[in-house]
């Protein structure tokens, strides 16, 4: 035997054994997951065992929710999505999950859509979560917001006028366009005591770009959180650099706008009421306040939670409204009892316009998937399910808003069936959260709703959905990511 046959032997050998100790390897996995796997009680298709690649793939498509929802179709409330995922759309159990001092907490998943920065909205410690929202509430309760009113009521108006002219050359109005732009400039007014000018300049300054090339990167991103570090640094096509890079971009532009705020604050004599007057001139809270950073973070955490959501659910309301005449038919109706200066306190108490945004909200949840959360470290009892500590439980508001047994025919967008909803109706709506990590900003959105719905039909009364430029319902079936819209971005209407 020559050296090199030896050679040969000893790899053949090693591979061999190679191959043994993979084997071994996979067969133990497999034993493990066979025997020890403990959410093997939950019901699921077979793969789900083993990957939660098939719910990844259909959420960066846009159809994550429809297929968790025909899983509970054939499952049931309990249904699992991967390796030590699960959804539930049992109600106790959502109770149990979005309460008030809640243990299940954020998951990663959120880490990924704050783009590594500790604010509001992704934070995972409790400390900091309950010091921010205590801080951060006041100006945001319904009260908070009655001295704001004129602010966001200026801005409506400019919509709508500047609807009005787009009616005149192009013969219809998108009103996606224009509902995304007010809500962008009244978040940019409430936040930094100055708009991002997008309703006058009619398109988005380049803030409000990166922080939308930001979301797009980021809701990617937030379904690969173990390669978040990468994806972050990598240089990405169409955002100016990468992920860092846009981020501190934006972080500049933020503390830009709130050092001009501060200097004007401390200029004049009259206080503005702002979402951040108090904290940004340092004034103190139960002994607490912000730092500078703490206060930019949250403020982008403001616009990117508190423009889109708001604005895709004006247009989904407006667009079923003019789709059901004689619905709009009933609500310009009611709002030809306003006062002529009516004010937001008049826009609370119509009841058939409440119901449209209420029903507009269960129809079309904006945020349409789950609120995922980890079970915690003890375990828990899940709708007769136990779950282990460091499982992901995920709630998904696109199946409980269309439970048939609360909402029968749910498909339907009907706002009389809220004339006297039962109990399983309001236990099944999700649409802002729940418990400590309700939105922040509901009060906020409802102001806006009433007021943009209201402006808009008592100023266009005639408005119909139109055909112009080839749309039809297919542009408003919805693509459902972290944030749902119109899968075509654009809803035209024809107000005359
Ligand atoms: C129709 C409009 C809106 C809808 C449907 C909506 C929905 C939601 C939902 C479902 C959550 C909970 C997320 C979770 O638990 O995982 C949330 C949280 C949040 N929302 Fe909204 N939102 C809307 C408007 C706004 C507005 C106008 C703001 C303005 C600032 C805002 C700011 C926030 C913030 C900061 C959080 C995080 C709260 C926390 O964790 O304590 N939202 N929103």
């Amino acid at each position: 035997m020559n050296t090199l046959d030896s050679y040969n032997v000893r790899d053949i050998g090693s591979l061999q054994m190679a191959g043994i100790a993979l084997t071994a390897a996979v067969l133990a996995v497999v034993i493990r997951h066979l025997l020890f796997d403990p959410l093997a009680k939950v019901p699921g298709p077979w793969y789900t065992k083993w990957t939660n690649a098939v719910l990844k793939i259909r959420s960066i498509k846009g159809d994550g929710p429809i297929y968790v929802d025909q899983l509970h179709e054939k499952y049931g409330p309990v249904v699992r999505l991967g390796p030590s995922e699960v959804d539930v759309t049992d109600v106790a159990a959502i109770k149990k999950i979005h309460r008030v001092k809640s243990d299940f907490g954020k998951t990663d998943f959120y880490q990924g859509l704050g783009y590594r920065r500790e604010n509001i909205i992704g934070t995972q410690d409790t400390d900091f979560h309950r010091r921010q929202r205590k801080l951060l509430s006041q100006p945001m309760s319904e009260n908070g917001l009655k001295a704001m009113e004129p602010e966001i009521e200026e801005k409506v108006r400019l919509a709508i006028e500047k609807m009005g002219e787009e009616m005149k050359t192009r013969k219809a109005v998108d009103i996606y366009k224009w509902w995304m732009f007010m809500t962008t400039d009244i978040i940019g007014q409430l936040t930094f005591g100055e708009s991002f000018h997008a309703l006058e300049n009619g398109k988005a300054d380049s803030y409000i770009e990166d922080l939308g090339k930001a979301g797009i990167v980021s809701s990617i991103g937030s379904q690969f959180i173990s390669l978040m570090p990468i994806i972050y640094h990598l240089p990405l096509p169409g955002i100016g650099g990468s992920l860092r890079m846009l981020a501190d971009r934006i972080q500049i532009g933020a503390r830009a706008k709130f050092q001009q705020l501060r200097h004007e604050m401390e200029s004049k004599d009259e206080e503005t009421p702002l979402l951040f007057s108090k904290l940004a001139q340092g004034v103190i809270v139960d002994g607490e306040t912000m730092t500078e950073t703490e206060l930019v973070n949250a403020a982008e955490a403001y616009i990117i939670a508190g423009s889109d959501t708001t604005s895709n659910t004006l247009t989904f309301v407006t667009w079923a409204l003019c789709k059901q005449p004689k619905l709009k038919d009933q609500l310009i109706k009611e709002l030809e009892t306003l006062p002529v200066n009516f004010t937001g306190e008049d826009l609370k108490s119509l009841p058939f316009l409440n119901r449209c945004i209420t029903e507009g909200l269960r129809r079309f949840p904006v945020v349409p998937g789950g609120l995922p959360r980890y079970v915690p470290k003890e375990g828990a009892d899940i709708a007769g399910y136990w779950l282990p500590g460091g499982s992901t439980i995920i709630t998904q508001n696109w199946s409980l808003h269309r439970n048939p047994e609360a909402f029968p025919n749910p498909d339907q967008y009907d706002p009389s069936r809220w004339e006297n909803p039962t109990k399983a109706m309001k236990d099944s709506m999700l649409a802002f959260g729940g418990g400590s990590r309700i939105c922040i900003g509901m009060h906020l959105a409802y102001i806006e709703l009433r007021m943009g719905l209201a402006y808009f039909f008592r100023t266009f009364p005639k408005s119909r959905v139109s055909s112009l430029e080839g749309m039809g319902d297919n542009d408003m079936k919805e693509a459902l990511y972290f944030i749902s819209s119109p899968q075509n971005h654009r809803c035209i209407i024809e107000t005359a």
